[in-house]
């Protein structure tokens, strides 16, 4: 039961092929693997209807030069990309229906948050992630945009024309993060300054994941009526669960922590998106892909209301 989907419950497969917003080829390929490995079969098994007409192919988008503006790497294209996205994103959450973001690589989650405002103003954004991905333009150290969509949203640091889409439609107090251990210097500033909530991993030894997902809820939806927008970097997870993802970080989630996360926001009623990124199915070898592909499965099926009994 979701509270704010139309009926029958169609989840809304928005399969994004992109590496761009960071340099690893191959995080492009994830989407792809995901829907190969059965995701569609096993969300129609989970009664829900699904909607999918093929992964979005950004190659008109591609060919132009795309020269770095500062150290920022494929500006235009990530631009782009992420606006063509947050249409996709927005016209199903409009609709009453789940879109169910595959990435591809984080950058990716510009798009599908702008999306879900649109459709949903007062959503809050549940974050899930090894790392804050709120840099800024003049943070920055890779020029990676992966690391910098938060940033985008909130209208952090200063602009640039070419993502003039963006609109800072998030709030401060509208995110909060789960899992974090790999946050830039800047990051933490920026963190503090705006006085973002954020779990990490020591918060989650210290709790538990229980507490820790009761406590995210309090501060974003005190109440439990607005929409929930959950963005899962599978890079939240240790790697030795999900082992194929670009910016591995140790000391992650477990297997069980990163499935209760996505069971207890299905359990709110007031789920309205769902991102899975970074599944980079080019890094290790064929049995980590398998387990890593796999692991992307269940956490959507949780997220969408698979239980265990
Ligand atoms: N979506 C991700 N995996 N992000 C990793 C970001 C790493 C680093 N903080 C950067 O800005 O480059
Ligand atoms: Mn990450
Ligand atoms: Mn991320």
């Amino acid at each position: 039961m979701s509270r704010f989907l139309s009926s029958p419950m169609t989840a809304s497969i928005v399969g994004c092929p992109f590496s761009g917003g960071q340099p690893r080829v191959g995080v492009d390929q994830g989407p792809i693997r995901l829907v190969e490995a059965g995701l569609i079969q096993q969300l129609t098994g989970l009664g829900w209807k699904v909607k999918f007409d093929g992964h979005h192919q950004f190659e008109d988008i591609n060919a132009t030069a795309d020269p770095p503006i500062g150290i920022l790497k494929n500006p235009r294209l990530v631009a782009r990309v992420t606006e063509a996205v947050a249409k996709a994103v927005g016209a199903h959450a409009k609709k009453g229906e789940l879109p169910v973001t595959l990435g591809g690589d984080h950058s990716l989650a510009m798009g599908t948050i702008s999306g879900t405002l649109d459709a949903h103003p007062d959503a809050c954004v549940i974050w899930i992630d090894a790392h804050a991905d709120i840099n800024t333009v003049e943070t920055t150290e890779s020029g990676n945009i992966h690391g910098m969509p938060v940033s985008f949203l909130l209208g952090l640091g200063s602009t640039i024309p070419e993502f003039g889409w963006v609109k800072p439609v998030l709030k401060p107090e509208r995110i909060v993060y789960i899992g974090l251990r790999d946050v830039d210097a800047g990051e933490k500033r920026i963190l503090k300054e705006n006085n973002i909530k954020a779990f990490s991993m020591h918060d989650v030894d210290r709790y538990g994941i229980g507490k820790v997902v009761e406590m995210a809820l309090d501060h974003v939806n005190p109440t439990r009526d607005r929409p929930i927008h959950l963005s899962f970097d599978v890079d939240a997870l240790d790697p030795s669960v999900a082992p194929s993802t670009g910016t591995p970080v140790r000391g992650g989630l477990t297997f069980r922590e990163g499935h209760y996360i996505c069971e207890a926001i299905w359990e709110t009623g007031l789920l309205v998106a769902l991102d899975l990124m970074e599944v980079n199915p080019s890094l290790a070898d064929v049995a980590s892909v398998k387990q890593t592909v796999a692991i992307g499965c269940s956490l959507v099926r949780s997220a969408l209301g698979e239980t265990l009994l």
